[in-house]
């Protein structure tokens, strides 16, 4: 038997077909538009993203060679955007742009956060379910956003969902909500089973309470259980059979979770990083764990059964992107890359790999310090207002003066988790090790580096794509080729390499984290004495 993983992620759909033991026997890999406009307006297409999955899972299929009556599981993961429709799943226009394909408000914009500072005035008791502070990325600013803004398309819509539930949706026919997109993103209760109405009556949001939450969702199933079968019309477009089961779905990075925790055992001592776009810490615990500024505790969201804790920041392999985009050097660079059939920041990896002398890769920094929050800092601050420091710049243009800023910026990303983890760690949510995923995690460099600047060993996955892997694992689980996601995890996944802090470097580490903390809180009190600009005198 084979299963199906998808997985959408912020740039491209992917699909992979996998075997029973996890084996990867074909994938493939279609890009997604992406729209952006002033006012942090980010915003994608329901129609795009669907052809971008059948296109990724008929290629999948080809390259594997399988029967598609030998597929006996479907799972899907993808970015929490929110998907807004109108009766039978027509795409409504979410932004000023009217355009009625741009249906999706993405994960990342940030056009509701001053719905989501009114939303944390109320002091919700909800709140305490997602770190004390509702973030800007989450399902219900946007809808009050919406709301406000947009009353005529809250109006008409039909329903609105995370992606990955449209994508079930989609696929099946169910209307029913997983665990993992309503409990992290939509402020649901997992571990009661129910919605908060009070919550929505205080925020502004009384009418979907009032409506029964119909259009937010009145079924709500763990990921991995089986929503229903392929629908014919589903099945066409996708070259597979009907009836072919589909699980309900996950958030992407909680699929890198599933697709790498369970690699040594009990999930409870390692956490899932995602480091993609954004990058996102999983932490799974048996008991809830309250972390401010860390989403969550969240029942059943990724391990069904147990609590998660959520971190990470925004902006992550995009930042480096950004970050390196700024150096003179950085289009003469991506030409030479692009004419080798690398990325830029491919042959920037390899250039510090090749640099680094017996000081270590951290050494190539030469004094330059980046704090990476060009879209604010997720955690431990929930702070949607941070921006990025950069200090000790000089007038440099040579490509070693860029390949410093990468790693400047990779130990920034590291000193992040580090941050994440010491604040966890400070409320009873300690973790052994790391299990990396997502593609910005690839190369050798950017793992050990990782290690040396979190002080954990960071753990890769046997599998080429672990959130894919993650997809597969609830077809599995569907499909009824284990019993549940813990035993498609041990059966599905394995550790690869561990990368162990080195000890040589740890006291550099440990001054360059310092010097992180310090201009990540000058930034935050800069950023307060401009804002108060007469609490100085
Ligand atoms: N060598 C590298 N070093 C740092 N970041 C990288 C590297 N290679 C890719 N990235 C970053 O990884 C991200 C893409 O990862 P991926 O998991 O494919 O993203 P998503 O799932 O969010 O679409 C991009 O933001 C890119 O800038
Ligand atoms: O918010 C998230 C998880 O809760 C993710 O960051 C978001 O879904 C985007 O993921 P990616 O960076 O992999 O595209």
């Amino acid at each position: 038997m084979h299963f199906i993983g998808i997985d959408v992620g912020t740039g491209s759909a992917r699909a992979g077909v996998f075997d029973t033991g996890g084996r990867m026997l074909g994938s493939a890999k279609h890009d997604i538009a992406l729209w952006r406009e002033a006012g942090s307006i980010v915003e994608q297409s329901s129609a795009d993203i669907w052809s971008a999955v059948c296109a990724a899972v008929r290629g999948a299929m080809t390259e594997a060679r399988v029967d598609p009556a030998s597929v006996g599981g479907i799972g899907v993961d993808a970015t929490c955007s929110l998907v807004v429709v109108g009766e039978g799943g027509v795409p409504l226009p979410v932004g000023p742009s009217e355009d009625p394909a741009r249906d999706i408000i993405v994960w990342m914009d940030h056009r509701a956060v001053e719905q989501a500072e009114r939303i944390n005035a109320t002091g919700a008791s909800v709140l305490s379910y997602v770190g004390g502070v509702i973030s800007p990325e989450m399902e219900t600013p946007k809808l009050l956003w919406l709301r406000e803004n947009r009353p005529e398309v809250f109006n008409a819509a039909w329903g609105f969902f995370d992606l990955a539930d449209w994508l079930t949706w989609r696929l099946s026919g169910s209307l029913a909500r997983s665990s993992c997109t309503v409990t992290c993103k939509w402020t649901y209760l997992a571990h009661e089973r129910r919605w908060d109405p009070d919550y929505f009556r205080a925020i502004g949001l009384r009418v979907l309470a009032d409506e029964g939450f119909t259009r937010i969702g009145t079924e709500v199933m763990d990921p991995g259980a089986r929503l229903g079968g392929l629908t014919s019309d589903a099945a066409s477009a996708l070259g597979l059979t009907p009836g072919t089961p589909v699980a309900a779905g996950l958030i992407d990075a909680h699929a890198g979770g599933i697709g790498t925790v369970g690699a040594l055992g009990d999930p409870t001592g390692s956490m899932g990083y995602v480091f993609g776009t954004s990058s996102c810490t999983m932490t799974t615990t048996r008991e809830p764990v309250f972390v401010p500024g860390v989403w969550g505790p969240y029942f059943s969201a990724m391990v069904p059964g147990m609590w998660l804790s959520e971190g990470g920041q925004s902006a992550a392999g995009a930042a480096i992107d950004r970050l390196v985009h700024l150096h003179p050097a950085a289009p003469a660079l991506t030409a030479q890359a692009e004419a080798e059939g690398r990325s830029l920041l491919g042959l920037l990896s390899d250039e510090a790999a090749r640099s680094a002398g017996p000081d270590g890769v951290a050494a190539l920094a030469h004094g330059i310090h980046v704090v990476p929050e060009f879209l604010g800092n997720r955690a431990p601050f929930a702070d949607p207002h941070a921006r990025a420091v950069i200090a000790g710049l000089g007038m440099e243009t040579d490509a070693a003066s860029l390949v410093a800023l990468y790693v400047s910026g990779l130990c920034g990303i590291g000193y992040g988790l580090r941050q994440i983890l010491k604040a966890q760690a400070s409320r009873g949510a300690a973790v052994e090790r790391v299990m990396l995923s997502g593609g910005a995690g690839q190369s050798d460099l950017v793992r050990q580096l990782l290690a040396d600047a979190s002080g954990k060993p960071v753990v890769t996955a046997t599998a080429p794509e672990p959130v894919l892997l993650g997809a597969a694992i609830l077809g599995a689980v569907a499909g009824g080729a284990h019993a549940d996601i813990p035993a498609a995890m041990a059966a599905m996944s394995a550790p690869a390499r561990t990368f162990t802090p080195d000890a040589a470097t740890a006291p550099l580490h440990t001054a360059r984290f310092a010097a992180f903390e310090r201009l990540q809180a000058t930034a935050r009190e800069i950023r307060s004495v401009e804002l108060n600009p007469n609490s100085t005198t």
